[in-house]
């Protein structure tokens, strides 16, 4: 009766995801809230959310479940958006700004995982591990003899677009491989001591390598183009962890099969699962299914986030992560 008692205390917090999307560590997150979760019943989510979720306070935004102004208006309580990612570009940004609602994402959550998975994607991409691995694997060794020799990545110009946790992560590492660094971000950070590029096109212009760690908005939708690809030049590489519509794909495929740039690395793809087939044949190209924060630890630690988030709202407390909306 007491457990009961206690649990009819808890604050609700409505769940919502498409089907394919599960919720880690729901069992924790249980023991703090009550999660009311469209997902578990037979009713279609709107009707659900009209009969159920009228004066639910916060929603937790599981993957990249699209939340749009329709959903947002079958919601009139809602003040929180708890997002289950680093990216936040498949919420209503506009409407949530419109309405008052506080989002928080997990990119700090998250930050290390993806920072290793981008350095580990552009030492791939430089040293042709996967390509040699492929060679090796094929039987060419006895046949073709060496393997074709790699290019160092001490020493390197990187430029990192979009220094937020993810960034400054990526640039840690990388310091620690005798890169030198320069970033773009919306604006200067007075705190990060390395060269700013209030231009991408400029920092491409300066760089052997450039690291896509931003947001994905109006703004950077295809930052990287033509251009950019020209500036940074033919030996260059582009490691992309943020979004695959930063890259104009079309293009970045012509520059990678006309050989106009040296390589790339990409976990994330404009038109997710489907990858351009161009660039199954080539071997300066890694690849990755969009698993960049993807661990055990990273799903630990996005719980533990996700919580003291929703902890913090409930007790009128500052949160933990939250977005700044710029529009
Ligand atoms: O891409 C992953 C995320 O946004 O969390």
């Amino acid at each position: 009766m007491a457990a009961k008692q206690n649990q009819e205390n808890l604050p609700v917090v409505l769940v919502y995801r498409r089907p394919q999307f599960n919720l880690p560590h729901r069992n924790r997150l249980s023991r703090h809230f009550i999660l009311l979760d469209p997902a578990d019943s037979q009713e279609p989510t709107s009707s659900f959310l009209s009969t159920y979720a009228q004066s639910v306070r916060a929603l937790l935004c599981v993957g990249y479940s699209t939340i749009t102004s329709e959903t947002l208006s079958l919601l009139p309580s809602l003040e929180l958006i708890v997002a289950c990612s680093a990216g936040v570009d498949h919420i209503d940004l506009q409407e949530c700004h419109r309405r008052g609602i506080a989002i928080t994402n997990a990119s700090v959550a998250f930050a290390e995982d993806v920072a290793d998975l981008a350095v580990g994607l552009l030492i791939d991409v430089l040293r042709k591990i996967s390509g040699a691995d492929r060679f090796v694997r094929g039987g060419l060794w006895p046949v073709m003899g060496d393997y074709p020799l790699g290019s160092k990545l001490g020493g390197k110009r990187v430029g990192i677009v979009g220094f937020g946790s993810i960034g400054s992560e990526v640039a840690k590492r990388l310091v620690a491989f005798g890169c030198s660094i320069a970033y773009n971000s919306r604006r200067r950070k007075p705190s990060v001591p390395f060269p700013y590029h209030a231009n991408v096109r400029g920092l491409a212009a300066d760089s052997d390598i450039l690291i896509l760690c931003c947001a994905l908005t109006e703004e950077t939708h295809h930052m990287i183009n033509e251009g950019v690809m020209t500036s940074l030049g033919k030996e260059g590489v582009i490691i992309n962890v943020g979004r695959g519509s930063l890259i104009d794909e079309k293009e970045l495929v012509q520059f990678l099969v006309q050989g106009k740039i040296g390589g790339a690395g990409l976990d994330v793809f404009e038109n997710e699962p489907d990858v351009p087939k161009e660039l199954f044949s080539l071997d300066n190209v890694v690849l990755s299914p969009h698993r960049a924060v993807f661990t055990p630890e990273s799903l630990e630690a996005l719980i533990d986030l996700t919580s003291a988030n929703l902890k913090a709202f409930f007790s009128n407390k500052p949160l933990k992560s939250l977005v700044e909306i710029e529009l």
